[in-house]
């Protein structure tokens, strides 16, 4: 297995679809469900908050805060199970990660809608490592159609757009995928619902946070 570069213009994107042992990724995955105090975040949709569809966790350093879709988020503390993890995914991607997103799709209906993750404090081109855990779904990336204006907020960002992805990415228990250099900057991406009856999954996007 390995990594696996995923093709697309103006982008830089590798997949490793066995990267954590599946021992190790079912333990890590028990350990998060138990231990993460998942919350229900607040995202903006058309100008409106509202709840987003899934339950979701920053997990980071004491001073690495979160600002995304108009809110802070103060960092909780990294659990002992993701120590190691952070450890082996700084080396694997060459690069440090002082926080993590954690999202947890409860079944097929949770979802995550289109989007970049460009907020301001991740700096111009920053590396993405997205670790998945439990069911698999799919993950979309769509390429942009211009420049946007740097560093505006996610606002409308769970819209939808008629033009068929780019790329449809199946990410399974364990599999690790990382977006760095321009990938943020020229596609978004999403992780639509469905219909099929689908377990629990958690997604870990490590990130660097500048502040
Ligand atoms: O669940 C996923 O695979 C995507 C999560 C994501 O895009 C994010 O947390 O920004
Ligand atoms: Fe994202």
């Amino acid at each position: 297995m390995g990594w696996e570069s995923i093709e697309l213009p103006d982008a830089e994107i590798a997949l490793d679809r066995a990267w954590l042992p599946e021992p190790e990724a079912d333990a890590l995955f028990q350990a998060l469900l138990d231990t993460v105090p998942w919350q229900v975040h607040r995202i903006r949709l058309f100008g409106r908050e509202v709840d987003s569809p899934r339950l979701s966790c920053w997990i980071g350093d004491p001073d690495a805060s979160y600002r995304y879709s108009g809110r802070r988020y103060e960092p909780h503390p990294w659990p002992p199970a993701l120590e190691p993890v952070r450890e082996r995914l700084s080396v694997a991607c060459g690069a440090g990660f002082n926080g993590v997103l954690a999202n947890l799709y409860r079944d097929g209906r949770d979802a995550m809608g289109w989007h970049r993750d460009d907020e301001r404090d991740l700096g111009p081109q920053p590396v993405i490592a997205s670790l998945s855990l439990g069911a698999a779904r799919r993950f979309l990336l769509k390429k942009t159609s211009g420049v946007r204006t740097p560093h505006r907020p996610r606002a409308g960002s769970e819209k939808k757009s008629g033009r068929p992805p780019d790329a449809a990415l199946e990410l399974g228990h364990g599999s690790l995928l990382v977006m760095r250099g321009a990938t943020q900057c020229n596609y978004r991406h999403a992780l639509p619902r469905t219909r099929k009856p689908v377990g629990p999954r958690i997604n870990l996007t490590f990130r660097q946070v500048l502040n």
